[in-house]
């Protein structure tokens, strides 16, 4: 059987899990034949090192025909590419979920998936339990919210970094607010605040608190939905970001799986 072709956005870290775990063979149902970087060097470099075409543009990487792009990049690539991979024949992988918090970019995404008769997938990215989410949803009105638990250094280079916080000695509240604002501050940090809302109330209507807790290492989330019927409370902890390459390898199985989670 004809092996699906899968291409990537981005080279970088998550990116280069996915490569290695199709390497590994994690999925054979793909074969790897796009990847298109910022930086043509080193996409020719990642390129090379597995096997398939490095691309100078969206252009390129769409005529290689794949059946599924994954994104590890950034907000703005999928802004930025979305419609066309989808309008190109392709489903999406998404781990950059905070584009699809303005609801506009959203809609169009949705209605360009329906007309090309591809599908869009958010990822789980290095949260989880969206099934949950989803169905208490449905069942009644819901409250929803996602804490977040960060290194006081790993919010350097951000709006909520002050110096004192690498002084602090007890956890310290730098963010308090709805997930869509947290994605405007935060675009590289908190996806799965947005992908957390999607699946529940929206951007808009889900809380989130971030805390800066001294000496705390990798990132440990923790998300509430109460319904009339339902509570669920999600804890999840990963050491690295790895998880969330993880999750694309997953909704790639599933993609293909003849038992579907
Ligand atoms: N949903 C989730 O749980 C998580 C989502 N992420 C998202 O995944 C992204 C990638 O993470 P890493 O692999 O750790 O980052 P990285 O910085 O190691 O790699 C990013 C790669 O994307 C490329 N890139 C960035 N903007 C691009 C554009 N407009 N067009 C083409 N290529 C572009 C860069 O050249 C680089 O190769 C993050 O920026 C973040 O938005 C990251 C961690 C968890
Ligand atoms: O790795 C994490 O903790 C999550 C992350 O960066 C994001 O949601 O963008």
């Amino acid at each position: 059987m004809r092996k699906l072709k899968l291409a990537l956005i981005g080279c970088g870290y998550l990116n280069e899990i996915v490569a290695k775990a199709l390497k590994d063979g994690y999925l054979p149902e793909y074969e790897l034949v796009a990847v298109l970087g910022r930086d043509y060097a080193r996409t020719r470099e990642f390129a090379d090192r597995n096997g398939c075409k490095a691309c100078a543009d969206i252009a390129e990487l769409l005529a290689m025909k794949p059946d599924y792009t994954a994104e590890a990049a950034s907000v703005k690539a999928v802004q930025d590419y979305g419609e066309a991979i989808l309008n190109g024949g392709s489903n999406f992988v998404v781990l950059s979920i905070g584009a699809f918090a303005e609801r506009e970019f959203y809609e169009r995404m949705k209605d360009t998936a329906a007309q090309s008769k591809r599908r869009a997938y958010i990822a789980s990215g290095a949260v989880g339990g969206f099934d949950v989410l989803r169905t208490a949803a449905l069942m009644s009105p819901v409250t929803a919210s996602i804490g977040a638990q960060k290194a006081p250094a790993s919010l350097k280079n951000t709006p909520l970094f002050t110096p004192e916080l690498m002084d602090i000695t007890a956890p310290c509240e730098v963010f308090s607010g709805t997930t869509k604002e947290a994605i405007a501050i935060l675009p590289t940090k908190v996806n799965v605040a947005i992908a957390t809302a999607l699946a529940s109330v929206g951007p808009e209507n889900t809380a989130m608190n971030i805390k800066a807790v001294p000496g705390f290492k990798g990132d440990e989330y923790k998300i509430a939905i109460q319904g009339e019927e339902v509570r669920a409370e999600l804890n999840i902890y990963s050491r690295t970001s790895a998880i969330a390459a993880w999750s694309v390898i997953a909704v790639l199985q599933n993609a293909v799986a003849p038992i579907v989670f």
